[in-house]
């Protein structure tokens, strides 16, 4: 569904990311790992068209995306949920779900997807009206990702959806995840929590310095201790 070929991003002189290829197949979950500046971040900004590629390829669900705007990445059904809980802090949770559905036509879908997700994160419903940056950090990062759901992607990539959240709430994302996937969403994510994040994925990519250091089954990867260590390090819970 998503298949990036030898990509190259640079900031300036600085390559951060190096001749990365890499590809996520139809109801897929792929995992992205590594270390803090490993380049995870600028990969799937390039990917999603936030940032541009210096070099190499980008294809979604049959075409070719490479020099194609942000707007028209998501129109085609490629989101990011982006590091950090980005919601408008200003404006309340109906209007942060009602923008993330900006790219659509389709009003009463608009409002069917709305119902779903407040059913979905019944704990949004309870804030409706409430402005986002009143919510909790947890409560902002379920926004956040309600938001990017309401633009229907066929492939969601998800930034560090755990980050800085309560165990408890990292377990309640995770299985997010899961039901997401049983929905018929594809999903790339990236995660410093590499143990959970191998244990919902199929298949699994560790980046270090800008480039691909390893790809394999998510499953062997969870079970290779040197690897782990070698790869993740700290970063292993
Ligand atoms: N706007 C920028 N200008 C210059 N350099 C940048 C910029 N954003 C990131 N970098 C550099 O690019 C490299 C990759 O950063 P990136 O944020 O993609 O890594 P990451 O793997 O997502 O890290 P983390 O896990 O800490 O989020 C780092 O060396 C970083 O300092």
């Amino acid at each position: 569904m998503l298949e990036l070929s030898n990509i190259v991003v640079q900031y300036g002189m600085v390559k951060a990311v190096r001749n990365v290829s890499l590809t996520v197949g139809k109801g897929e979950i792929v995992a992205l790992l590594g270390p803090n500046g490993a380049g995870k971040t600028t990969l799937v900004s390039a990917a999603v068209g936030i940032l541009p590629v210096a070099a190499g390829n980008i294809r979604f669900d049959g075409a070719d995306i490479t020099k194609r705007p942000a707007e028209s990445v998501v129109a085609m059904g490629l989101t990011l949920t982006p590091e950090g809980r980005r919601v408008f802090a200003e404006l309340s949770v109906a209007d942060n779900l009602t923008l993330g559905a900006a790219t659509r036509k389709d009003r009463a879908g608009v409002a069917e997807d709305i119902d779903r997700y407040l059913k979905m994160f019944p704990i949004l419903g309870e804030r409706y009206h409430q402005v986002a940056k009143t919510l909790s950090g947890g409560e902002q990062q379920m926004l956040a990702v309600a938001r990017s759901l309401m633009s229907r992607p066929k492939l969601l990539m998800l930034d560090e959806p755990s980050l800085g959240l309560a165990p408890r709430i990292v377990e309640r994302i995770f299985e997010l995840m899961i039901d997401l996937r049983k929905s018929g969403l594809t999903m790339l994510v990236v995660e410093q929590n590499a143990t959970e994040a191998l244990g919902i994925a199929d298949r699994g990519y560790i980046m270090a310095s800008g480039q691909v250091v390893y790809e394999g089954n998510a499953a062997e990867m969870v079970d290779s201790e040197d690897l782990m260590e070698a790869y993740l390090g700290a970063g292993v819970h």
